[in-house]
């Protein structure tokens, strides 16, 4: 079988990490990475296609959207619409999940391409996890509780906003399911702190949450990309009660999120009909490289 073709669009954190998963999978290749801007050619991509539009990357299978969630809505129907499967990590959970999914589900299925949306670790795999430990105890109680640790779309929430610099969003568990945010920003000059304040506590990344706000004088000497979850369910299998489960992880949250989306864009380009598709949509074999009689053999 030939080599996938993936393109990395965006080349901040999730889109490094993007380049280093797709390299390292077995049965696909990097075809380039898309940018704003393509003037400046970072070191370790010497030699990779980088340009501003996908077109000029020739044949392009799966494009893997790293670019800030809030691009996505806009991004993703551009792909779509040339008949190249999408894979993103959107992160705003509820109503403009489903949302983006229902768009590129249409246009997916008038242009004959697949979009895995929400494709990182939480949403994600975690999805998966929660939809797993629900047909185990369909009745009872699920928490999900993260971190501590640095959120990536909170963090890029915070840093566009007007007069930010950088920012650094960690979330603090504070038990079932609830968390605090405590926000690190480092201004333009002449910022308003108060300004910054109130636009990010009003944001609908940070306004259900307990959130604080502080000014530093450098986000890199705070940052740490390093995050987790630890997933309870307590719950009744048949009419047996008590039953208790736990899935628990410590990450690097680019890792990962960039694994995740790099294991969906196989689904996309193998095993998935036109339309769009959520992880827990997903068959989970259809994430794996290899044969399938032996994956059963060894998995199952
Ligand atoms: N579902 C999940 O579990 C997870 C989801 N995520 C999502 O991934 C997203 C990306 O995170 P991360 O890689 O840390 O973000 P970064 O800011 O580091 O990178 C985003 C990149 O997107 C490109 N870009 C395109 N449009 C814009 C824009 N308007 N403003 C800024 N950059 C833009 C830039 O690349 P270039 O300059 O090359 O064009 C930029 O470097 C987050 O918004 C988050 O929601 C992250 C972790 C987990
Ligand atoms: N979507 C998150 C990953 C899940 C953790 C989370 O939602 C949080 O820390 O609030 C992220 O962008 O890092």
């Amino acid at each position: 079988m030939s080599l996938t073709r993936i393109a990395v669009v965006g080349y901040g954190n999730i889109g490094h990490s993007a380049v280093e998963a797709v390299r390292a999978a077995p049965d696909m290749e990097l075809a380039g990475i898309v940018r704003r801007s393509a003037a400046a050619v970072p070191s370790e991509l010497a030699g990779v296609p980088i340009v501003t539009d996908v077109s000029a990357l020739g044949k392009v299978d799966v494009a893997l959207l790293c670019c800030p969630t809030r691009s996505v809505p806009d991004t993703a129907p551009e792909y779509l619409r040339r008949g190249i499967h999408t894979v993103d990590s959107f992160d705003i959970h509820g109503e403009s999940l489903l949302a983006l999914r229902k768009n590129l589900d249409a246009i997916g299925k008038q242009h004959n391409s697949v979009a895995v949306v929400s494709a990182g670790w939480d949403p994600g795999s975690d999805s998966l996890m929660r939809t797993l430990l629900l047909a185990m105890a369909p009745k009872g109680l699920t928490y999900t509780d993260f971190g501590p640790g640095m959120s990536m779309g909170h963090s890029v929430c915070a840093k566009s906003k007007p007069g930010v610099k950088d920012a650094l969003s960690m979330t603090i568990p504070a038990g079932s399911g609830v968390h605090r945010r405590m926000v690190y920003v480092e201004l333009e000059a002449g910022a308003d702190f108060s300004a910054v304040e109130k636009a990010i506590k009003s944001d609908d990344y940070f306004i259900k949450d307990d959130t604080h706000v502080f000014a530093v004088e450098s986000i890199d000497t705070l940052k740490d990309m390093g995050h987790g979850v630890r997933m309870t369910r307590k719950g009744v299998s048949g009419v047996t009660q008590n039953q208790r489960f736990e899935f628990r992880m410590t990450i690097n949250n680019p890792a990962l999120t960039a694994q995740v989306m790099t294991s969906c864009a196989r689904a996309a380009a193998h095993h998935l009909k036109p339309g769009a598709y959520t992880v827990p949509e997903i068959a989970p074999m259809d994430l794996l490289p290899g044969d399938r009689d032996t994956l059963i053999k060894t998995l199952v």
